[in-house]
């Protein structure tokens, strides 16, 4: 039996750019179906834009309705999402909204990796919702069954693909042998890189998304600056073609993860063996695998981006608020209670592949071994690969055991300085080993 409705909620949506026009269009086209899952219906009643006068069918918003006066706009509004995406104005927006009372949505991975602290404080005090699924892996439900279904259990490690053009750039360069420059431009034909890729492909939007995920998992507070970050840019066609060699793929992963020390949160390309589920994500899918006390393994997979799924997220967290504000109650106020130290990235401990080029001598092989014996870095495999003989130098391929980043900077500083190195080619961490 349906409920009865109770009076119009309204809502304002604060940007009518790419994710904005397809939240818009939903609202405009299944307001009854929306209505009835909320028990109220969502009234539209005005989008922020910067243009008033830009075209925007995609977003089937009615012209009356836009608006370059967002103060006033988010004051009268039950209900704000904020699509806009940057710092400014983005934050005093969704701050004044929570003022006001408003329940808030943001797919703003930047301001919550930067600013989130600020908004869960504000929200927490006014009693309202703050919610952001769409930030982190786009459509995959991932924020919430951490902030809910995973409350009572204790979330050890995450581990994940969180960026999708990157995912595209690194799957085409395994299929095809192509060096990142071409894939990039093709990515960006194809719409998936942005005419400035710098935030994807430096691995800042994949920080940011590290940094809303350590918070959640963890119950503590990380932010942007506190994630170490290495992007893809330096990955060759020679990395992956070695990766391969090993049987493994380069992905860039966000990993976080919970010692008996604090937090450690890095973003960074990684080898990762082709057995291990995260090798199979292709093109520019996310996935997130997760390892927990009581859960144990759990994995999360799907669109990360584009329009449509980005907004199912988005529109996902406003039925829930808007029920809210119907019903009652409110969704997880911010649990950062652990308030856990975050670790510097020295004390990361992971397995390491190094291509070298060393002379083609006898004794090489010893003295190169030597070099991380010195600093209590274990080999796990070295492969002698092509000899060049006409420099006289030969190809060495080492993958070691687990050690601290800080041991592995030693030990390739050892290498650089060794007589018998003739180069310390590539240096990349091996994950799920
Ligand atoms: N596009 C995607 O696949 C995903 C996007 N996001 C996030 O969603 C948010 C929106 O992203 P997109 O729609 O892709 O960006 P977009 O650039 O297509 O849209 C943003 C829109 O906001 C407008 N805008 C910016 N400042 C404004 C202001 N002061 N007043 C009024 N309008 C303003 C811009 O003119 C633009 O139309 C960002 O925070 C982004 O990080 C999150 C997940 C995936
Ligand atoms: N640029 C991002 C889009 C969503 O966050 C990506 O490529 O994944
Ligand atoms: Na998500």
């Amino acid at each position: 039996m349906a409920k009865d409705m109770a009076e119009p909620l309204k809502v304002a949506l604060l940007g009518c750019g790419v994710v904005g026009s397809a939240v818009a269009r939903r609202l405009v086209d299944d307001a009854s179906d929306l209505a009835a899952r909320v028990g109220a219906p969502l009234e539209l009643i005005g989008v922020a834009v910067r243009d008033l006068d830009k075209p925007r069918p995609a977003s089937g918003v009615p012209q009356d309705l836009l608006t370059t006066d967002a103060e006033a706009l988010v004051a009268k509004a039950d209900l704000v999402v904020e699509l806009m995406g940057g710092i400014e104005p983005a934050r005093s927006l969704l701050l004044r909204a929570i003022d006001h009372g408003a329940s808030v949505v943001t797919a703003n991975k930047a301001l919550l990796g930067a600013d989130g602290p600020q908004l869960y404080e504000a929200a927490d005090a006014r009693g309202v919702d703050l919610s952001f699924e769409a930030s982190v892996a786009g459509a995959i439900p991932l924020l919430r069954p951490l902030r809910e279904s995973l409350a009572g259990d204790s979330v050890q490690r995450v581990m994940g693909i969180v960026n999708g053009t990157t995912n595209f750039i690194l799957d085409k360069m395994d299929r095809t042998g192509a060096a990142l420059a071409d894939v990039l431009a093709e990515a960006q034909q194809l719409g998936y890189a942005e005419a400035d890729p710098t935030a994807d492909v430096e691995g800042h939007d994949a920080q940011a998304k590290a940094a809303i995920l350590a918070s959640l998992a963890f119950h503590t507070r990380v932010s942007t600056g506190d994630v170490h970050c290495e992007g893809i840019m330096g990955i060759t066609a020679d990395d992956i073609r070695d990766a391969r060699k090993i049987g493994c793929t380069v992905k860039l992963l966000a990993i976080c993860e919970r010692t008996a020390d604090g937090v450690s949160a890095r973003v960074h390309p990684t080898l990762v063996p082709r057995s291990h589920p995260l090798a199979s994500v292709r093109e520019a899918f996310n996935a997130v695998f997760l390892e927990t006390e009581l859960a144990g393994e759990l994995m999360f997979y799907g669109q990360g981006a584009g329009a449509q799924p980005t907004a199912s997220a988005v529109l996902g967290d406003l039925v829930q608020a808007a029920r809210h504000k119907v019903d009652g109650g409110r969704g997880p106020g911010e649990s950062a209670y652990a308030a856990l130290p975050i670790l510097p990235i020295d004390q990361a401990r992971t397995s390491y592949f190094i291509r070298l080029d060393v002379l083609d001598q006898p004794g090489v092989l010893a003295r190169v071994a030597n070099v991380f014996g010195n600093q209590g870095v274990s080999i796990e495999s070295m492969r002698q690969g092509v000899v060049r003989s006409e420099d006289g130098l030969a190809m060495l391929q080492i993958v070691t055991h687990q050690a601290t980043d800080a041991a592995l900077a030693r030990t390739v500083e050892g290498l650089q300085a060794a007589d018998d190195v003739h180069e310390v080619a590539s240096v990349l961490r091996v994950e799920g080993m």
